[in-house]
């Protein structure tokens, strides 16, 4: 029930009713939601979600929630077939679950924000259409989980931008589902060195362990990500998206078999004070290391 409220609650949020004449146009409807935009190009059947929530696109509660509906929009919509995800926030895809709505809150709280990870990352990773990741800034953990969970990954060849799973790097673990995620892109290898060490790859280095698929210089990542996307859409639907289910499905079911004490696991890990000392120290350190 508090799940529904707040869907409706946010649906009211997204703003279908605040689009403006000039924002819809025939061809590139824009729907402009507070936290993500959303174009579609009606023609090519292609939508681009643009993450805009700064400073940094953390996943909150409210972010996730937007997320999920605007996903499950596009997925109901037969006239689109594929979603290029990115960021318009300049320097940042994502900077990952928001830690605020891990910290100091009530264990109620708790299990609301996890099921709505869950939901994002269960509606992202079955999606029947094609996903492209357009990683136009840093990526870290949360970020990192929804690009893997994309069908192909274009990043900016950036120096300064990193991606990786550094869960470990603020003494939390990542659950098995974004191991599950990160290991059928990367292989068990290079996912249990990059796990336990929370490791950040540099542009150059997530091209080479297979993290991202290509490199392309910042200003061309959404023209890349659209060229990618016509040769992806060049096959037939659902030839494809069988095979990607077939790829897929054990991973999902894992999560859907195990969702309920996957929240009770997230609660009874995220309440623990050694925990929540962490998170604290590790949001303190961020703050310090503007100053
Ligand atoms: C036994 C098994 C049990 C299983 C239980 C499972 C538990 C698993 C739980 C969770 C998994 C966690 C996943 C995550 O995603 S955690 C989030 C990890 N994210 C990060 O580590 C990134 C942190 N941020 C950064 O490194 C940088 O901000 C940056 C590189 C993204 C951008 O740098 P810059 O442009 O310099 O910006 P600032 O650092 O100055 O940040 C601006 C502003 O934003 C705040 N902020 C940054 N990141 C976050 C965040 N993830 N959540 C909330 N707030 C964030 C930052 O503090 C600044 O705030 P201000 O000082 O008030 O302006």
């Amino acid at each position: 029930m508090m799940i529904l409220s707040r869907l409706l609650g946010c649906q009211e949020q997204l703003g279908f009713l605040h689009q403006s004449k000039e924002e819809l146009t025939d061809s590139h409807p824009v729907v402009c939601n507070r936290n993500i935009l959303v174009e579609l190009e009606e023609g090519v059947g292609v939508a681009v979600m643009k993450m805009k929530s700064p400073p940094v696109n953390s996943l909150s509660l409210d972010f996730l929630t937007e997320f999920s509906i605007s996903l499950e929009k596009l997925e109901n919509d037969r006239g689109c077939r594929g979603v290029i995800l990115t960021s318009a926030v300049p320097k940042i895809f994502s900077a990952g679950l928001d830690i605020k709505e891990m910290c100091g809150k009530s264990a109620e709280h708790y299990a609301e924000f996890w099921r709505a990870v869950q939901e994002m990352w269960l509606k992202l990773y079955k999606s029947n259409m094609v996903t492209i990741a357009a990683i136009n800034g840093n990526c870290p953990a949360g970020g990192c989980l929804m690009a893997v969970s994309c069908d192909y990954r274009i990043m900016a060849e950036n120096p300064k931008y990193s991606i990786g799973l550094n869960e470990t790097q603020l003494g939390i673990v990542a659950p098995f589902w974004f191991k599950d995620t990160i290991a059928n892109t990367i292989g068990h290898r290079a996912t249990e060195r990059s796990l336990q060490l929370g490791l950040l790859y540099s542009a150059s280095d997530a091209l080479k362990i297979g993290i991202v698929d290509e490199l392309v210089p910042e200003e061309k990542v959404l023209n890349a990500a659209a060229a990618t996307m016509s040769q992806w859409l060049a096959i037939p639907d659902y030839a494809r998206q069988i095979s990607k289910s077939m790829m897929r499905k054990p991973t999902l079911d894992r999560l859907l078999t195990h969702r309920e004490s996957d929240i009770q696991n997230f609660v009874s890990f995220v309440t623990k004070d050694s925990i929540q000392k962490s998170l604290q120290t590790y949001m303190e350190s961020l703050k310090q290391r503007k100053g």
